[in-house]
């Protein structure tokens, strides 16, 4: 079992690397998605979010106002902290969940694809682990031209995280993509034929770690359906 890291910054091109990944029949689960379905109307996390940020949040069909909570925490590091350690085991349960479906569907290479994969200490079970690395112009340019958002709204959110550079030098794999689509690709392809080749000692010992928290997920998953059976019937 290999778990793929997949990190960098806002806009470096993640997305843009999965959907490579996905073409070559790899799975990748995304983070993103797993905090989007954290936040769905009714979840746990969207309980959590309106009892910390009021009823304000909400739109009028009930969902948390993205954009809205976006602006908030992207330009308050306190209230940011405080949704991260809200969100997180929400998130980090929802993508073990993933990873272990995926495993029992017999996938046996998955990407984890995590914008915060250092800060969040997920490292510790991904390997290799590829970061996406852009300039800051470019990375700007591109989270502009992607969302329409304010310059403001985007350097803040650029600022929200770990630098690329230091995200880069604690990479396995580096993929520069301050180029264009044809350069990615080009080097998608080494990379490629590096993350499905032999394992190195040190990525085999730490490929270990991912199935053990796999299986901790799995039989933790057990219990508490068995729980949920004996409470139903008494
Ligand atoms: C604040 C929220 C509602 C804003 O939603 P919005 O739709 O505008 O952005 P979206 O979720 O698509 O995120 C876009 C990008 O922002 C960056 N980002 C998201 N959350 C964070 C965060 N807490 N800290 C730093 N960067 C973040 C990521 O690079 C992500 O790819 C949302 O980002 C959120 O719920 N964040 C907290 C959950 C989280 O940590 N998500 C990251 C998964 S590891
Ligand atoms: N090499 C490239 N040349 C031109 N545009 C690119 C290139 N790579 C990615 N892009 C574009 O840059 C934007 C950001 O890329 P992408 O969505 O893949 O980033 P991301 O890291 O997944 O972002 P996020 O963290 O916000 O989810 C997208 O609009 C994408 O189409």
């Amino acid at each position: 079992m290999r778990i793929i890291g997949l990190t960098g910054g806002i806009a470096s091109g993640k997305s843009t690397v999965s959907k490579l990944f996905k073409s070559h029949d790899i799975p990748v689960v995304d983070a993103d998605v797993v905090a989007r379905e954290a936040l769905k109307k009714g979840s746990g996390g969207w309980k959590k979010v309106i009892a910390a940020f009021g009823e304000e949040i909400l739109l009028d069909n009930g969902e948390v106002n993205r954009p809205k909570l976006g602006q908030i925490v992207f330009a308050d590091p306190d209230k940011r902290q405080f949704l991260n350690r809200l969100l997180a085991p929400y998130i980090s349960s929802g993508i073990f969940w993933e990873v272990a479906k995926l495993w029992l569907k017999g996938y046996r290479v998955i990407v984890l694809d995590v914008p915060l994969l250092f800060e969040a200490k997920m490292d510790k079970f991904t390997t290799p682990i590829i970061v996406v690395w852009v300039d800051p112009e470019t990375q700007i340019q591109r989270l502009l031209a992607r969302d329409g958002s304010s310059e403001e709204d985007g350097r803040n959110r650029v600022n929200a995280q770990m630098s690329l550079d230091d995200k880069k030098s604690k990479a396995d794999i580096v993929i520069d993509n301050t180029g264009s689509l044809d350069d990615l690709n080009e080097q998608f392809q080494k990379v490629l034929v590096r993350v499905t080749g032999p394992l190195t000692w040190f990525e085999f010992w730490r490929s270990r770690q991912g199935v053990s928290i796999i299986l901790a997920s799995l039989s933790s998953g057990v219990v508490l359906c068995a729980k949920a059976f004996n409470s139903n019937r008494s």
